[in-house]
């Protein structure tokens, strides 16, 4: 997750100076002759928010199924806590908690508490009876804990399957879409226990379309289209930016170009966006008779940026 004003020093150590929890290396998946994903490598931290955003039928889900070794990749391989996921047998795998299909499947006739009973008994849990109370209470289950699954609403079933995700203590929580079909009451809540688990050293790893609730605390987003990561963007790399309104934007653009101070511009509909000192920009334009309707911060608005990534991709 990113750093908050208080633990940013500790955060920051804590995603820089550890090997990647998760690793996508040249992923390749073809259908038959029909490739759907190629080249896709990326890493994802301990502690580190990677979302995965794209449109319909970009490959998220695919490239989920890949890295969940629920799919082989054609080419490429995955590596979980540095193991290969494929071959690394049960080092790899326990390192990792998924939702793929969300809602996870469950038991209808059994409650929560009684399918994350099964759920820990099939998978070698020992002690589980705490554990089980401590992840309903963080998902804030408790309340319907012995309430059939059957009867669950949407969102209860959501908080149950990352529950049911989180059980083992993975270190590496891939998730697809885990929000979707929420009320935004429900997708405030998921984005804070994942940002929380990320904040305990989990790697996360999720697929989205809410980039703008993601952007508050997601360190990197990469972007696909048409089975390529077309970019990864670090959201707490992103510089000061000034977005300028004018009566000229397209010349105003070319003139701030060549200002001294002035960097990084971009025309942006009817404003110009820049990088540098304000004040020199301003004074240049002024000085140049142009007309100046305001000047302010440009804060970055992941949002805009993906949909003009995605348009001329
Ligand atoms: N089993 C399959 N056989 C053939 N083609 C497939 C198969 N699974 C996925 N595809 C194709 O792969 C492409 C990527 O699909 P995928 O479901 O990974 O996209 P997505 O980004 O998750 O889409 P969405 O946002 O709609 O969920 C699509 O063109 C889809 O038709």
């Amino acid at each position: 997750m990113r750093p908050g004003h208080i633990l940013l020093g500790v955060a920051t150590a804590f995603v820089e100076t550890r090997s990647p929890s998760l690793e996508a290396i040249g992923l390749g998946k073809r259908y038959g002759r029909k490739p759907v994903l190629e080249g896709v490598s990326f890493a994802v931290a301990p502690g580190e928010v990677y979302a995965l955003a794209g449109p319909n039928g970009s490959g998220k889900t695919t490239l989920i199924r890949i890295l969940t070794g629920l799919a082989f990749p054609t080419s490429g391989t995955v590596r979980m806590l540095s193991h290969d996921l494929y071959e690394g047998g049960w080092a790899a795998r326990k390192a990792l908690g998924a939702v793929v299909e969300a809602p996870a499947a469950f038991y209808p006739h059994l409650t929560g508490r009684q399918n994350l009973e099964m759920q820990a008994y099939l998978s070698g849990l020992a002690n589980s009876e705490l554990r089980i109370r401590e992840v309903l209470t963080r998902l804030e289950l408790l309340a319907v804990a012995d309430q059939r699954v059957g009867t669950y609403s949407l969102g209860q079933r959501q908080r149950l399957g990352l529950a049911a995700a989180i059980l083992h203590k993975p270190r590496v929580l891939i998730l697809d879409e885990p929000t979707s079909g929420l009320d935004p009451q429900g997708i405030t809540r998921v984005h804070e226990i994942l940002a929380e688990l990320a904040w305990e050293g989990t790697a996360v790893l999720l697929s989205t379309h809410h980039l703008r609730e993601v952007s508050a605390y997601a360190d990197k987003v990469g972007i696909l289209g048409g089975g390529r990561l077309l970019e990864e963007v670090r959201l707490d790399a992103k510089g000061e930016r000034y977005r300028l309104r004018v009566d000229n934007p397209s010349m105003v653009a070319s003139f701030l170009k060549s200002v001294p101070g002035v960097e990084n511009v971009e025309l942006r509909t009817l404003d110009v966006v820049f990088e540098g000192s304000p004040n020199d920009a301003l004074a240049a334009v002024v000085k140049e008779g142009y007309q100046v309707r305001f000047l302010e911060p440009d804060y970055f608005d992941l949002y805009e940026y993906y949909s003009e990534r995605v348009k001329n991709a």
